[in-house]
């Protein structure tokens, strides 16, 4: 993005210390091993594959890296084994709000499914209310530890499923109390977004917010009815937008992605600033991606489109915030300045009124980096 020249290396140190905004992280997605250990325990949870931590960390990552999606998703069910009472709901909130203060992120949406957390008799509304609590404890003692970071939940529905209507109403019921908006997740094909139109419907009704994960193991179509039938503010992965875009010949694209053609959909995409909240070892583990050096997140970037950079699912990723933006600085030639780009997109993106937003960006975002620019 820049003119100036790249410093040769940005250290693990200075990446760490960047500040960062984190629009796509699932709740049940990031729990930490021991964690989900201690949970199992106190529950009498008999279904873990590993009971050491690093061994269970080890086969998360594994069974993630299948190439599949749905193979992806089935490793789900041990997290979420561990997330069925009020509980465990607030710690594993509260964890994940420290871990990711620890790791410099200073605004956060994290998403989860509330009707996958009922099977312990918590009713939906309980399930929010208890990951509500989490998450302000959190911020509290990540402030505390000096690390002060702003949290925010995503009500996810399953596309699979048929809850997308109650859990839409419950976005816009608990919208003043820390939900930002509402998500679809879950297998991709066979299951487009327009089956829960209704649901996008009634939100946009109720001015409310939301995303869709479209164009990860799906492609174009997906993308289409995501923003052209449902009306998404922004795209989860929407990495397929690839499809629509022709690269002359697989090396041309420069710097400014000169020699790349955009077809009426990316070029729709682009020209509305619709946010992609990209994912990138995401993509490689269920096969939406080769690897990180030919990811089109740098492609996309060079063409300007709003890229975001996010982490999915910390655990079945192993991966953090900082682990993502090193992998592109070290295999994609990413830039401080482009780092600073992608995170000042994330926080233009998130689903908090726009003065918060620009608050974020003058006071934390952007001294932050003009500091670690000046070390380096
Ligand atoms: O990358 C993803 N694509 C589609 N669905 C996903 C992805 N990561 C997690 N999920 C699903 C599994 C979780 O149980 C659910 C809610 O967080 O969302
Ligand atoms: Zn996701």
């Amino acid at each position: 993005m820049t003119e100036t020249p790249a410093p040769a290396v940005l250290s693990a140190a200075l990446v760490s210390r960047a500040p960062k905004a984190l629009l796509h992280d699932h709740l049940d997605g990031g729990l930490r091993p021991q964690t989900i250990i201690d949970l199992a325990n106190e529950s009498g949870y008999a279904g873990l594959p590993a009971s050491d931590a690093d061994a269970l960390g080890q086969w998360f990552r594994d069974s993630a890296d299948s190439g599949s999606l749905e193979r992806y998703l089935e490793t789900f069910s041990h997290t979420v084994a561990v997330m069925q009472t009020a509980d465990q709901l607030s710690r594993v909130a509260r964890e994940c709000a420290i871990d990711l203060a620890a790791d410099g992120v200073v605004y956060a949406e994290t998403r989860f499914a509330p009707e996958q957390h009922v099977a312990g008799g918590l009713s939906l509304t309980e399930v929010i209310e208890a990951v509500l609590e989490g998450l302000r404890d959190g911020e509290a003692e990540a402030a505390a530890a000096g690390t002060p970071i702003r949290m925010v939940a995503l009500l996810t529905a399953m596309r699979h499923a048929a809850k997308s209507d109650e859990i839409a109403e419950l976005a816009v019921r608990y919208r003043d109390q820390g939900v930002g908006g509402f998500d679809i997740a879950g297998a991709e094909a066979g299951f487009p977004p327009s089956r829960h139109l209704s649901a996008f419907e009634y939100l946009r009704r109720e001015n409310a917010h939301f995303t869709i994960h479209a164009g990860e193991a799906f492609g174009l179509p997906s993308i289409w009815e995501a923003i052209q039938w449902c009306g998404a503010d922004r795209l989860g992965h929407g990495v397929r937008i690839m499809d629509d875009i022709t690269v002359s010949d697989s090396d041309s694209a420069d710097a400014e992605g000169e020699g790349a053609t955009l077809g009426r959909l990316a070029a729709y995409v682009r020209d509305c600033r619709i946010p992609l909240e990209m994912c990138p070892t995401s993509n490689l583990q269920t096969g939406a991606a080769e690897s990180i050096a030919t990811h089109p997140i740098s492609l996309l970037k060079d063409l300007r489109f709003r890229v975001t950079i996010n982490t999915d699912n910390r655990l079945m990723s192993g991966t953090s915030m900082s682990r993502e933006m090193q992998l592109l600085v070290d295999e994609a030639g990413w830039t401080l300045d482009d780092l600073r780009w992608a995170t000042i997109n994330a926080m233009k993106s998130a689903f908090i009124p726009f003065d918060e937003r620009l608050a974020i960006i003058e006071h934390v975002v952007k001294p932050g980096y003009a500091a670690l620019s000046a070390a380096t």
